[in-house]
């Protein structure tokens, strides 16, 4: 797939870009950071080369267009022979156009296609002089470059001395792994500096940074290699003649880390079928490889092909790079949440503004550890370079630290755990709840014994905390066969306390059914949930025997719910028989259960037999406000119970849908959208009179 154009209106805006390009490009090949991610500004170049060839009177001298690296990188040193873009192409069919093109020039089929990675780096030529590494030197404006000798000694796989006293030219990439990559920006932010975007702009910063109290790795891989003119005539004619292939060994023999040593070799193929299937093979396995790559790169591998085709003055003819989707976009990181893994692992995860990267839309990504916001520096409201590749999951690279306003803040790190409450070990890279594999017991222990659940008064997270390491109660039932010896046992647990517990958990066991629901947890099923389920099937049984379509016959309950709510049910039964046998109530008070299935069979609709016909019936009731009176004592949970205890269904929030809002004291919003849209509205007083007959 191409990158659509930028729309370029008019000459104004035709110059603007070629002035925001310009200044992309000389951030990118500079060492800076771009404001532009890759795709931003392909767009963009793409916008300026068809505004372009419809002006072609009014080019301006400094577009980016037709040059190497946009005519925004120079250099003193002249190279022997200029170093080159390349052109792309983004689908098969262009590729074979692409083939057919070079066919026409050299006069006959290419036969043979080196096929390899297109490494995501910068390029730079080594030049070697009786097999000692000389000078460095950037690929510039292309016909010169900048010297960087001084980077010698901290690129791995671009040896000091070759294994032979040659004197050749080593070209190639240099970049960042992805732990070379981790490992930059910790040094880097630890020395009080900005972190790097992206290994690429990593390893193009460092590159150019001469005097720097630390240094970091980082690694070169060969593509290239040709004579000096102080190289061997017979030397320098043997080269001259060789394939890529063979010269590409050659740079391995002396020493040169290639791709020979990577997941992705080059390979030669025979046929532009060949190189489509290895394209597509070298594809499906970038997302896993340890260095960064933006496409594939397709040269002809023969010598002679490759004269016979030549160079224009931006990219060679015999090579053409296969692009791949671009993985990285600039992004913005709104949140960080905290999410508590099945062994206790407490795990950041950064909520980005919704990005489209290779046609999906991500609006997660992970960020490992703590440590690893401190180390990025990462601040909420940042722009950050996220990484998504196949199938794994995205990633913040790290924040585009020069695109910051100000405005940013820095993340909360959580004091308790976000789950259970429990204490944080923070003692390892990756934070744990001190519950470790119980934390989920305590969280849903905690929540079962809960005011809106069975109402457990003295039952807390410390408690619960204390219970579950004294290894007293391994899950819900256990609860109710504690002993007061037991309870005593316990640390600041005296007489009191210990027969108030025990006399609210006995008290517990008379919750109604949709408490008892509720305390269990099931997925998907929360208070309001739990009611109609409870309301619907008035026992414990019945909702048991209920398969996914009887459950479907709960108002809320939809196709998809409905099994995963049976399958789970099936899992807690138990836990359901053993809760049942300690003496918990599995009755709905008030509710009759729906006919045998077969009964329903005969056209009657489901929804409408149970237990209808209270004071509520058919109505939707909202809640709002304090109540008072005879409901002051009730909670919103317990208002929500008493509506549809009542027959009503209970809602949160007000629409045209409503038929009466309970409006206490202190109702705002929701009592104004009421008048609004003409809703009944009703005391707690008159509501109290409505439901009389089931209250107390
Ligand atoms: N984000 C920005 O602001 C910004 C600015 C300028 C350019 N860019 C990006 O840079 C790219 C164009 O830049 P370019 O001209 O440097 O590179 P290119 O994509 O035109 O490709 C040429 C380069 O590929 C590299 N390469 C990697 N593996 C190779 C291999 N096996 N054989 C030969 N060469 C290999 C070499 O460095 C070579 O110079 C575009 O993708 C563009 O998006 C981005
Ligand atoms: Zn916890």
């Amino acid at each position: 797939m191409t990158t659509p154009a930028a729309v370029i209106v008019d000459g104004a805006a035709y110059a603007q870009a070629v002035e925001d390009a310009v200044r992309a490009a000389a951030a990118y090949y500079g060492g800076g950071t771009s404001p532009l991610d890759d795709d931003a500004y392909d767009r963009l170049v793409r916008g300026i080369a068809d505004w372009e060839a419809e002006h072609p009177g009014r080019i301006l001298p400094d577009s980016p267009t037709g040059k190497v690296a946009g005519g925004a990188a120079v250099g003193d040193v002249p190279h022997t022979v200029p170093m080159l873009s390349l052109d792309n192409v983004f689908s098969a069919e262009e590729f074979t156009a692409w083939t057919a093109s070079l066919a026409r020039r050299t006069g006959r089929d290419a036969t043979r296609f080196s096929v390899g990675p297109k490494l995501d780096g910068l390029a730079i030529a080594a030049r070697y002089s009786g097999g000692r590494l000389r000078q460095l030197i950037t690929r510039g404006d292309g016909t010169a470059g900048e010297d960087v000798s001084h980077a010698i000694g901290t690129i791995e796989g671009l040896p000091e001395k070759l294994d032979e006293p040659v004197t050749v030219e080593v070209r190639g990439e240099v970049l960042m792994t992805s732990a070379q990559f981790e490992h930059a920006n910790e040094v880097r932010t630890g020395h009080g500096g900005q972190p790097f975007a992206n290994p690429r702009n990593a390893a193009a910063g460092t590159l150019r940074a001469r005097e720097r109290v630390y240094t970091v790795p980082m690694t070169f891989f060969g593509y290239g290699l040709l004579p000096l003119p102080g190289t061997d005539s017979a030397l320098a004619e043997r080269m001259n003649g060789m394939a890529h292939s063979d010269l590409m060994a050659l740079a391995a023999e002396l020493g040169v880390h290639t791709s020979a040593r990577t997941a992705v070799p080059d390979t030669v193929a025979e046929t532009p079928d060949e190189v489509l299937v290895r394209v597509k093979e070298i594809a499906a396995l970038r997302a896993e490889l340890p260095f960064g790559i933006d496409g594939i790169v397709v040269k002809a591998d023969l010598a002679a092909d490759r004269e016979a085709a030549g160079s224009g003055s931006r990219a060679p003819r015999w090579a053409i790079a296969y692009k791949l989707p671009a993985v990285e976009k600039i992004t913005r990181l709104l949140d960080v949440e905290w999410n508590v893994g099945r062994t206790g692992i407490i795990a950041p995860r950064g909520v980005l503004e919704p990005v489209v990267i290779d046609g999906s839309t991500i609006t997660y990504a992970t960020l490992h550890n703590p440590a690893d916001i401190t180390r990025r520096d990462l601040r909420l409201g940042d722009h950050v370079m996220v990484h998504r590749a196949g199938d794994v999951i995205p990633r913040i690279e790290a924040p585009v630290a020069h695109l910051r306003t100000g405005e940013e803040r820095p993340v909360d790190f959580p004091a308790q755990c976000p789950r259970c409450g429990s204490d944080i070990d923070t003692g390892e890279e990756r934070w744990r709840c001190a519950q470790g594999r119980n934390c989920h017991l305590v969280a849903s222990l905690a929540y079962a014994a809960g005011r809106d659940q069975l109402d457990i008064e003295g039952l807390g997270a410390t408690r619960v905390v204390q219970l579950v390491e004294a290894g007293l109660v391994a899950d819900l039932a256990d609860l109710f066969t504690l002993r007061r010896d037991q309870l005593l046992a316990l640390e600041r647990m005296g007489e009191t306390s210990t027969d108030n517990l025990l006399a609210a958990i006995a008290e517990a066991k008379r919750q109604p059914l949709s408490r008892v629901l509720c305390a269990l947890g099931v997925r998907g099923t929360g208070r309001s949930m739990s009611r109609r389920i409870a309301r619907y099937f008035a026992t414990m049984d019945h909702v048991r025997a209920a398969d996914a379509d009887a459950m479907q016959q709960v108002d809320g309950i939809g196709a998809e719910k409905a099994p995963s709510i049976v399958a789970e049910l099936a899992e807690l039964a138990p836990l359901i028989d053993r809760l049942a046998a300690v003496g918990v109530n599995m009755t709905e008070p008030g509710a009759t259960p729906p006919p045998p299935a077969d009964a329903a069979s005969d056209g009657d609709d489901r929804t409408t037999v149970p237990a209808a016909g209270g004071p509520l019936d058919g109505m939707t009731v909202v809640v709002t406000g304090a109540m008072t009176g005879s409901l002051e004592k009730l909670s919103r949970n317990e208002m929500n119970e008493l509506v549809e205890r009542a027959d009503g269904r209970s809602s949160s929030s007000v629409s045209r849908k409503t038929t009466l809002v309970v409006a206490g004291e202190g109702a705002g919003s929701k009592r104004a959208k009421a008048e609004q849209l003409g809703v009944r509205l009703a005391t707690p007083d008159e509501f109290a009179a409505m439901v009389a007959g089931l209250l107390g």
